[in-house]
């Protein structure tokens, strides 16, 4: 049975800062028609991978990736609160059959997860709990990462572990391109910096205000004029590229380090996207559909949206 891929950038920012020029007129489109193609694929399970910023994730025990047998989204940047409708059974499936194919990944009975999860739910399935789901949780953001294969090879065992269910599914994938918005690191935090991002559960509705705040206005401040955040459109622009040829494996090469160096602390989110291509690739060779980009520093995010499919017999 078939699988069909949707990958998009999030960004919190997207319905509260007014980027300049025709930006939201142009990703809107491009929503629609990612809603369109997944509309018309009818999946009857929606995989979401996506990355996690310190509101379910935290280092008391941050995992590489993780499977959410059950999972709740705690509602952050005026996202929906409450449980996802895991499907239970296939999320059990993925996380027995991933780890059989030799990727260790976590599952945990009661995920917690944010915007990264929530945002591409709502705008393509108008909720978090709309359709059933296998939420797939991939550490973007919290560092040391393993190595970027890892990642790929995440995505092939998923991708094979989907194809035997038989059903129609659809991954969507979460995050990147190329930004660096201000999250804070562990590394040199002060002790209550660091203590939020060990166990940050909870926080008070003050404290969640003040870290959305703070987003907020460097959005704001883009678009008051002030100097942009350094996005990398040369570097996204290849990336789309290398999805779009089939050339998974050219990202085994690349470090951590440089991912980084070229586009940011947050550009690791792009690895939901190579897992979700990786997936589809073990259904055979691929054709994507349809591909958006533009770099919105408003938005922090150099922002992506493709949709890809297995490719028909000529
Ligand atoms: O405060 C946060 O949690 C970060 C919010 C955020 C902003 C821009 C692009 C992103 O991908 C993103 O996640
Ligand atoms: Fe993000």
């Amino acid at each position: 049975m078939p699988l069909a891929v949707v990958t998009a950038s999030h960004s919190p920012l997207m319905h509260t800062v007014a980027p300049r020029g025709d930006a939201q007129t142009a990703v809107d489109s491009a929503f629609a028609q990612a809603r369109a193609f997944a509309a018309e694929f009818r999946p009857d399970l929606v995989v979401v991978i996506a990355p996690d910023h310190y509101n379910g994730m935290f280092y008391d025990l941050m995992p590489p990736f993780c499977v959410g047998t059950a999972a709740e989204a705690v509602g952050d940047y005026g996202t929906a609160q409450g449980p996802l409708a895991v499907d239970r059974e296939a999320a059990r499936h993925v996380v027995r059959e991933v780890l059989a194919a030799g990727v260790d990944l976590a599952m945990s009975e009661r995920m917690v997860v944010d915007h990264g999860f929530a945002q591409p739910l709502e705008l393509l399935f108008g909720g978090i709990d709309a359709v059933p789901t296998v939420p797939v949780f991939i550490n973007s953001v919290a560092v040391p990462f393993g190595p970027v294969c890892r990642t790929r090879l995440l995505g092939e065992a998923l991708g094979r572990a989907l194809l035997a269910l038989e059903r129609r599914v659809l991954l969507v994938g979460s995050g990147g391109l190329s930004h660096d918005p201000p999250l804070p690191t562990l590394d040199g935090a002060p002790p209550e910096v660091a203590a939020r991002l060990i166990a940050g559960r909870h926080p008070t509705p003050g404290e969640r205000a003040g870290r959305e705040a703070r987003v907020r206005d460097a959005g704001l401040a883009v678009v008051a004029g002030e100097p942009g955040p350094r996005l990398n459109p040369a570097w996204d622009r290849a990336f789309l590229d290398l999805l779009a040829e089939g050339r998974l494996k050219a990202t085994d090469t690349w470090t951590n380090a440089w991912i980084t160096a070229e586009a940011g602390n947050s550009a690791h989110e792009v690895r939901t996207w190579l897992a979700c291509y990786a997936a589809l690739a073990a259904a055979g060779p691929y054709d994507m559909r349809s591909s958006f980009y533009r770099p919105i520093p408003e938005w922090i995010a150099g922002f992506g949206i493709t949709t890809a499919e297995p490719r028909r017999n000529s």
